[in-house]
Order: structure tokens, then sequence, then C-alpha cells
């Protein structure tokens, strides 16, 4: 099993204590957290592939959350009285989740069919459109001859065709939609789903209903979500304006141009309505996946009570999907009144590159308790740390403006950094280290980082390329270079373990390959403590490639046995972990 390297950099956390707002402590980086648990998150849905500039406003919380507007869903009583957890609203973060008695790990938090979900353009074969499952295991996939995007399993093929005729011909214009107004097509794909979906439905009870201990939410409760109107840029409310108003134009029922909502005939309140939509898609959507292929992102979906659960770098739960049900657990033993959070993003990133992720795409300043701690105290300082240089010190020198330079590329030169141990200040202004003793190459730690992004990025193009021989090389190089300069930890060294690891497997050299992998594990279980799907692939890797070397015909009977034991605890762990995040113990196919 070939690891995707995006994937590495997924990860998630063990929420130690309880009450998330006042007692809970992020452990810092000398804890050791024992009894980890688990738990995976994909990111919320990104609508929007371009990256946009974000500028970081101070106290933008207070505009985040305004108590007055939230309102609980249609649904929540329902909710409620069938699974552990109650909505309040709290300041800044409006409504969040919380623990209604004790909880334990693996424990489903929720269990909801998405009112609505639309696959991935990208990955539109992956998955039947109307039951969200795998459709490569799908002997012959039946696909709509007239919009030729929507795809059917042979289970779901009548009768999602039948109500698909009803909006094929918008969908066959969608694409152009997309392309004249600048807008995602997904984007606009969900909106057109969610249209539909209040089209027919909107007049149906509010209230949901629980079948077989799942919740099935309405478009009422949909339409109470938060959305963040205000952070949306206007370049972004443009196309989705340009987008909205072409949809409507070409909504075509049966050859007729028909109102969405049936009992509303104002162009403008529609207008408003399917730009609500966008807003809604952009704030709340989330990923669903394939558990048992990686998890990818292959599809996102509208789950209301799903986005009942703030975002935390520190989460206590973790979502996966199976067909069109959204399951949240619990990934460890939660105590009651405790917030019960999931992480929308990847975790294994210095604190500024999370929150500067969360604010261009989520739209909000994250105020989770691990990026509440300080940073000289939190484990996220090793992120993103150079070693100290003063001889026999061992500390770590922090940066004091931690910031998201390898996205954004701003300047840092105003950025000093400071030994955790002995308190000495290294700054780029007085290109001066120490004493004020002049430094020279790459005892600069500002000059290192730099050099250390630009090797790093060098040999994973040359990975890319799959050049799995001369990229092991440059990896190997990399990783010889700057061990022991960085911090064990920081982002860069992670970076380049999974594509190592790859390398090192393509190349035929499972040693080094189970070497680099253990390295990975060991990483990922310091900064996320916690355990993730991700974890589980790596362990899964690990046990493999133990097996492999078991049977090796070079190997003898005695190390055959330890290896084999090796694996077997490997995938052990596997199963431990996906017990607690699927709730069911099998290895991945
Ligand atoms: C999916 S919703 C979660 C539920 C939301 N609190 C509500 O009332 O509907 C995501 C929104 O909740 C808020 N939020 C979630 N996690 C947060 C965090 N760690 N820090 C600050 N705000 C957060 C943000 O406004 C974000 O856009």
């Amino acid at each position: 099993m070939e690891v995707d390297a995006a994937a590495a950099r997924v990860a998630v956390l063990e929420l130690k204590t309880s009450s998330l707002m006042k007692e809970e402590t992020v452990p810092n980086g000398t804890d050791k957290h024992e009894n980890a648990t688990n738990g995976y998150v994909a990111g919320l849905a990104s609508v929007k592939s371009k990256k946009k500039k974000v500028k970081k406003k101070k106290n933008s919380h207070a505009a985040d959350c305004n108590a007055e507007v939230f309102q609980f869903l249609p649904s929540q009583e329902l909710v409620q009285s069938s699974y552990p957890w109650s909505a309040v609203i709290r300041h800044r973060r409006g409504r969040c989740a919380i623990a209604s008695r004790d909880i334990k790990a693996g424990e489903v938090i929720v269990a909801e069919e998405a009112v609505a979900f639309v696959p991935r353009s990208q990955d539109r074969t992956a998955v039947c459109h109307e039951c969200c499952r795998d459709l490569h295991q799908n002997a012959r996939p039946v696909e709509c001859p007239g919009c030729k995007h929507a795809i059917y399993c042979q289970d779901c093929e009548a009768s999602a065709m039948a109500s698909h005729r009803k909006w094929c011909k918008i969908s066959q214009k969608l694409k152009e939609v997309a392309k004249v107004s600048d807008c995602d097509e997904d984007l606009l794909r969900f909106v057109l789903a969610l249209a539909l979906k209040r089209s027919l439905h909107g007049s149906a009870p509010s209230v949901g209903i629980i079948k077989d201990g799942v919740i099935h939410p309405t478009i009422q409760d949909v339409l109470n979500l938060q959305t963040h109107e205000d952070k949306a840029t206007t370049a972004w409310k443009e196309s989705v304006r340009k987008g909205c108003n072409l949809l409507l134009s070409s909504w075509v029922l049966d050859g007729e141009v028909t109102d969405i909502a049936s009992n509303n005939n104002s162009q403008l309140s529609n207008l408003e309505e399917l730009e609500k939509f966008a807003l809604l898609v952009n704030t709340n959507a989330h990923g669903m996946g394939l558990q048992d292929t990686h998890n990818a992102d292959v599809a996102l979906g509208m789950f209301p009570f799903v986005s009942m659960l703030n975002h935390s770098c520190w989460p206590n739960c973790c979502f996966a999907s199976e067909g069109r049900v959204m399951t949240v657990r619990a990934t460890q033993d939660i105590s009651k009144d405790s917030e019960l959070c999931l992480s929308y993003i990847n975790l294994y990133e210095p604190r500024a590159v999370r929150k500067q992720i969360l604010a261009d795409t989520k739209h909000f300043d994250c105020s989770c308790i691990r990026c509440s701690e300080p940073l000289k105290s939190s484990i996220d300082r090793f992120l993103e740390a150079a070693m100290c240089p003063a001889r026999g010190c061992g500390g770590v020198l922090v940066k004091s403006v931690s910031l998201a330079g390898r996205f954004e590329k701003e300047d840092q030169s105003a950025s000093s950094w400071t030994c955790d141990v002995c308190s000495r200040v290294a700054s780029p202004v007085s290109s001066t280290l120490f004493d004020g003793k002049n430094v020279t190459g790459v005892e600069k730690p500002w000059k290192l980082e730099v050099e250390a992004e630009n090797r790093l990025a060098a040999a994973m193009a040359v990975y890319q390329e799959r050049k799995f021989k001369d990229a092991r090389i440059l990896l190997e190089r990399f990783l010889a270079d700057f061990t022991g300069k960085l911090h064990p930890l920081h982002v860069f060294l992670f970076d380049a373990f999974t594509p190592l690891m790859n390398c090192c497997r393509a190349l035929g050299d499972a040693g080094e390959a189970i070497r680099v992998c253990r390295n990975i594990i060991t990483s990922l279980e310091k900064v996320v403590p916690g355990s993730s799907l991700e974890l589980a692939n790596f362990y899964f890797c690990l046990g493999e490639m133990y097996m492999e070397r078991a049977d090796e015909s070079s190997t003898s009977q005695a190390i055959a046995k330890r290896y084999r034991k090796q694996g077997q605890d490997a995938l052990q762990k596997v199963r431990f972990i996906r017990k607690i995040c699927l709730g069911k113990d099998n290895l991945p196919v």
C-alpha cells in the first residue's frame, strides 16, 4: 500500500481532559500521552480551490458569532432524545455540542443521513450519485446518457434515473454556468441539490425522523445552520451571484421554466435563497469518503447535526461516512458537560498554518484549546523550531512571529527566534545570534528554514515524477543535512518521511521503509496523540512490511518469527483504531 503524502499530515488529537473552555490543558511537548484514542476527520469542504489571501483580523471572534442569531434546529429535540449530547450557545463559538452524560471511546455521537450530497467532479465515477456507495465494486454502473455526469449503481439506477430526469437538463448546463460565472462547479451542483430538496420538501414537516438509529434531518434543519456572509470576499459573492442567476434562468423542469420554491414567485428571493445555500455549503459541508480506501474525500455532504460540532485542533470526536450516512464517534472517554469537537483540517501543521487554513477556507479564527495555549509551552512550537546552536544548550528556537509563510510568503524579517531553554534571541534584523555575535550560514534559523523548504520542495518534485531512486537520494540527503538542526518534530522533516518510505518500498528496501514508517508513527503520536484512520494506515503499512520481510526466503526462522510478531502487533493496532473510528475492526482492503 503506497501512502499518499498528503495523508501524512492528517492527524487527530486526544482531548485529554473534559470541559473545553476552562479546565482543559493541552499537554506541552514533554507530556506523554498514554491511552491515546483515535479519530479521523477530513476537512470541511472548501468550495473554491483558488487560494485567497485573508487578512488576519484581531478580535474577529467577536464578529464571528452573535449568540442572539442562533436558534436550535427544528430536529434538535429529537436528536437530544436519541444521542448523548445537547446543543448550547456559547459566546464566540455559537452553538456547541455538549455531552449530556459520560461517553465511552467509540460510542456514536450522531449517525446522520445526508440531506443532500454531491460527488466531487474529479471523482464523479467513484461513488453512486444516489446512495454514495463505492462504484469500484459495482459491476456495471449506469451513466446518464443525457448529462453524462450522474452515474448510479445497479440497485439505484431505476429509481434514481426517474427523479434525475427532472433536473438532467440543468445538470447538462452546469459546467458551462460554472465556467461563465467563475464559480466552483461542485458548489453550484450542491446549491442545485439543496434547491431541489427545498422545492420537493419545502412544505414537509420540519422535524426529521430517526430510523434504525440514524437521524434523517430536513431541509429546514439546513436552513438554520450558520453562515459567514460577512467573511466571504466580494469576488466570491459576485461569482456565486452570477452562477446562481444563471442557474435560475436555466432552471427547466420537464421543459418548463419553474420556480424553485413553488410557493414563492419572487425571483429576487429565489436568488437570495440560492446564495444562502452557497453560504451554507461553504460553512457546513463535510467531505465524505470511502472508508476502506484511505477515506478519500470523494463527495461533499450536508449533515446539519454533524455540523453542530465545532472544530478543535485537539478534538475528541471523529467522523466517517458510509454511503449517505455520516457517523461521529467519540475518540476517547469523554465526561459529561464536555464540549464535543471534530477537526476540520489536517493537524500536523504549525499553529499559524492551521489558523491560516481555517481563516481562508472556513472563515473563522480558531479559538480551540491547542491554539489558545501559549506557543512557548505548546507542542506546536516544535513543528517549526530550529535547534538552539549554543553549545550544550539543547533547547529549541521558537519563532516570535509564527507565520504561515509556507502559504503566504509573507515577510518574516520581523520575527525573532528565542531559545526555550537559554532564552537567547536570534534576530534577522540585526543578523545576530546570541550575545551580539554574528552568525554564519545555516546557523541562522531564518535561513535554515528557507533552505530546508527549498531542498524539500526540490526532492518532492522528483518524487512526484515517480523517480524513486533519485527522490530517495535527495530525501535522504535532506534528512541527513537538517536532522539535528531542525527539531525532530519539525513539519519539514515529517513531510519528508512519507515519500521516503514510499521510495524505499518501491525500491524493495523494506528494512529502511520500516524504519521510516516507525519515525512517521512516532512523530504522529507525539504531535497528534490520538489515533486516526491515517495513523491506522501507517500501522497497516508497518504490519504489511513486517509480514513481507518475514516471508522473504533469506530471512532466518528466528528472525521471521520476530517480524511476524511485530507485524501482528501493528495489525492489532489497526483493528483497535478502526474499532473506535469506524465501529468495526476489520483490516482495510
Ligand atoms: C460547522 S459550524 C459549527 C457549529 C456552529 N458553532 C453553529 O452554531 O452552527 C462551524 C462554525 O462554528 C464556529 N467555530 C467552529 N469551531 C470553532 C473554533 N475552534 N473557534 C472559533 N469558532 C469556531 C465558526 O463560526 C465556524 O464557521
